[in-house]
């Protein structure tokens, strides 16, 4: 055989909890099989038949990711479940103001939950944006109840024995696992149990965004959308007949991102828009002007060339649509000392550059989620294709130029 390099994408099969059996990429002698270590990543070799050059391994993170989309489907079932039947008083305010609902705990609980029976022989560290604080005080007592009943519900729904009720004291427990810092070693889950809290409230957008965190590194994530229709909803959509809701975005590092029906259907694969023409471009930001600065966003798509009005959603639904092409652009600005958190952007970032889009902070810098659960952004979050990244950042940087030189 000559020199050429036969490449061969490899194919991992899961033949005990530790290893894996592998089809490794091979030079020269075709394929060979090697066994492989789960443990750590990248996978280390340990035997291989000679010569044998294993470039990469196929879906490293693949129980993770299952485990991931099973916590998110069961935690949106709950969050659709009580935004059917909100009450007044299942929503509070947390001491920064911002509201939280027994959703937010409920998802929280159940997604701790779940990760950690479905992935028992791995070390389990969450950074997740609740905490059990107000439920453990006497005022908290009612809300702790029905938040326990929901979760219980849901569990009970997913039509399995294998999982035994859960008491008010394994619910704290559960919503508290999440108290992790995350950092740039080890891996660390990062949830926002309910992203767009405002939106659920409304009745609108929301999302259960998950991702997990490997050496400071998004390498998987997941965004469960109850409310986002399956058919496009950009400004230039066509009509669609269909009128089904409930998203499920995932994707793995290297792997691609994908959408399947919350209710479960075959994935398809999403990729940001082609379009390479401002004027034909729409972008998104938050419903929230208190979240983003609109006049902000507005100068900037004037700059661009952009024609359509703003997009304005809830949550990491944005990066959901964005990838699968409903608009090409999503623009955010928050309000002068806001620090952004990794459990707003991990899933859905993840999700956009593995559909082929671009997430970086104002500056073109990408974002660091290994400093802890903050993300030390330049100003804003911008997002878009490859082509219109270019002249995004210079509209960004005139539109900032400008804004700070009329003070
Ligand atoms: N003043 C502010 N500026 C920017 N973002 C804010 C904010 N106050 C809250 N947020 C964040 O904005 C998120 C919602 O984003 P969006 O506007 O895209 O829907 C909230 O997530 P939660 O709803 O999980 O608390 C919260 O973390
Ligand atoms: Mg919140
Ligand atoms: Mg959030
Ligand atoms: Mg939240």
């Amino acid at each position: 055989m000559g020199t050429s390099t036969l490449w061969l994408r490899a194919r991992a099969v899961t033949v005990g909890s530790d290893w894996r059996l592998c089809e490794g990429k091979t030079r020269k002698k075709g394929i060979s099989v090697c066994v492989l270590s789960t443990r750590g990543s990248p996978f280390s070799l340990r035997r291989c038949s000679s010569p044998l050059t294993l470039i990469a391994s196929s879906m490293p993170y693949e129980k993770e990711l299952a485990a991931a989309k099973k916590a998110a489907t069961l935690a949106a079932r709950l969050c659709q479940k009580v935004q059917k039947a909100l009450l007044q008083s299942d929503v509070h305010s947390k001491s920064d103001k911002s509201p939280v609902t027994v959703a937010d705990y409920g998802s929280q609980a159940l997604v701790s939950f779940i990760l950690e029976k479905e992935l028992p022989s791995e070390p389990f560290s969450l950074v997740a944006e609740e905490d059990s604080g107000d439920l453990r005080k006497e005022s908290g007592q009612d809300t702790l109840k029905r938040i326990t009943e929901f979760v219980n519900d849901t569990l009970a729904s997913e039509g399995s024995n294998s999982f035994s009720t859960l008491t008010t004291d394994d619910v704290l427990m559960a919503i508290d696992n999440g108290k992790s810092e995350g950092g740039s070693v080890g891996r660390h889950w990062v949830l926002d149990p309910i992203d767009g809290t405002k939106g659920f409230v409304r009745g609108d957008q929301y999302a259960i965004a998950l991702a997990l965190l490997h050496e400071g590194k998004v390498v998987l994530g997941v965004l469960a959308c109850p409310n986002l229709p399956l058919a496009s909803i950009g400004c230039n959509q066509q009509h669609s007949s269909s009128n089904e809701v409930g998203c499920l975005f995932f994707a793995e590092a290297g792997e691609g991102a994908y959408m399947q029906a919350l209710g479960g259907s075959t994935q398809t694969r999403v990729h940001v828009s082609a379009i390479d023409n401002p004027e034909e471009a729409s972008f998104f930001e938050s419903f929230e002007a208190a979240h983003s600065l609109h006049d902000l966003s507005s100068s900037i798509a004037e700059k661009l060339g952009v024609k359509a009005p703003p997009v304005r959603i809830d949550s990491q639904a944005k990066y959901g649509a964005l990838s699968r092409g409903d608009g090409a652009i999503y623009l955010r600005f928050p309000h002068k000392g806001y620090r952004e958190k990794i459990w707003d952007h991990a899933a859905g970032s993840i999700v956009v550059s593995e559909a082929g889009g671009i997430v970086t902070d104002a500056a073109g810098n990408p974002l660091d989620f290994s400093k802890g659960k903050f993300l030390d952004v330049v100003s804003g979050i911008i997002v878009t294709n490859q082509k219109l990244m270019p002249s995004l950042l210079r509209a960004v940087k005139e539109a900032i130029n400008e804004k700070a030189s009329s003070l």
